[in-house]
């Protein structure tokens, strides 16, 4: 059954205040990097920020082809829920893993996406392909690639999202989620306003804007 709604995931969060205003805010879930980015939070720093957000929300670890062993060690200090990887990782790494898992693909054409939902885990995320970065491009796909696609696991949509495209990709797509960085940014840094409008956005689609 499609889900009545859209979750809002914001990424590349790096304090606890941020954090803490970003679900206040109305956010499901926040992301931490690990992985090496101008955003990169190191495994005591996300600890804090876990430590510093309300009970009901989701704390997701990006990682990026980093050795199973290590990600299982930052995910019990951190206090993390799920992680989302966003590198090259196998079916079978996702499996040995043994955690809840998003992954992460870098959308070319639908082919990408139907391979990707036969992978072991809890969520797809389709996000911009770029030729060096992993994640966080600040950049849109051709989401039309996506309009025929059905695809079994939930879908979270991210690449390029911000205020002002949020609402059509959800009108559009009906994912069960959606996820920004650059989008919520002002010179690199996370801008609560813009945080707030996201969430408003994104929701209003399904007729319950807060704020
Ligand atoms: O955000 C990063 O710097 C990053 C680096 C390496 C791997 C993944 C990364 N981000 C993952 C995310 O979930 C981003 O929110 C997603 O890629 C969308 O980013 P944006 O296009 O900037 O909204």
């Amino acid at each position: 059954m499609p889900y009545k709604g859209v979750k809002v995931k914001i990424c590349g969060i790096r304090d606890p205040r941020t954090a803490y205003d970003t679900a206040m805010a109305g956010a499901d879930a926040v992301g931490m990097v690990f992985a090496p980015s101008r955003r990169q939070v190191t495994p005591e720093q996300a600890r804090e920020i876990c430590q510093a957000l309300p009970p009901l929300i989701t704390r997701v670890g990006i990682f990026v082809d980093a050795a199973p062993k290590e990600v299982r060690e930052i995910v019990n200090y951190c206090g993390l829920d799920v992680v989302q990887l966003h590198g090259q990782e196998s079916p079978e790494y996702c499996r040995e893993l043994g955690l809840r898992c998003i992954k992460a693909v870098a959308v070319r054409d639908g082919r990408t996406l139907e391979q990707a939902d036969a992978f072991p885990v809890s969520a797809i995320l389709a996000d911009t392909y770029h030729p060096k970065e992993a994640g966080g491009t600040g950049k849109t796909f051709d989401w039309s690639i996506m309009e025929d696609i059905r695809l079994k696991r939930p879908l979270i949509l991210a690449g390029g999202l911000h205020p002002g495209n949020v609402g059509r990709a959800v009108a559009l797509l009906k994912p069960y989620g959606v996820d920004v960085s650059s989008g919520v940014e002002i010179n690199g840094q996370k801008d609560i306003t813009l945080i707030q409008a996201f969430i408003s956005r994104a929701r209003e689609v399904y007729g319950y804007a807060a704020g």
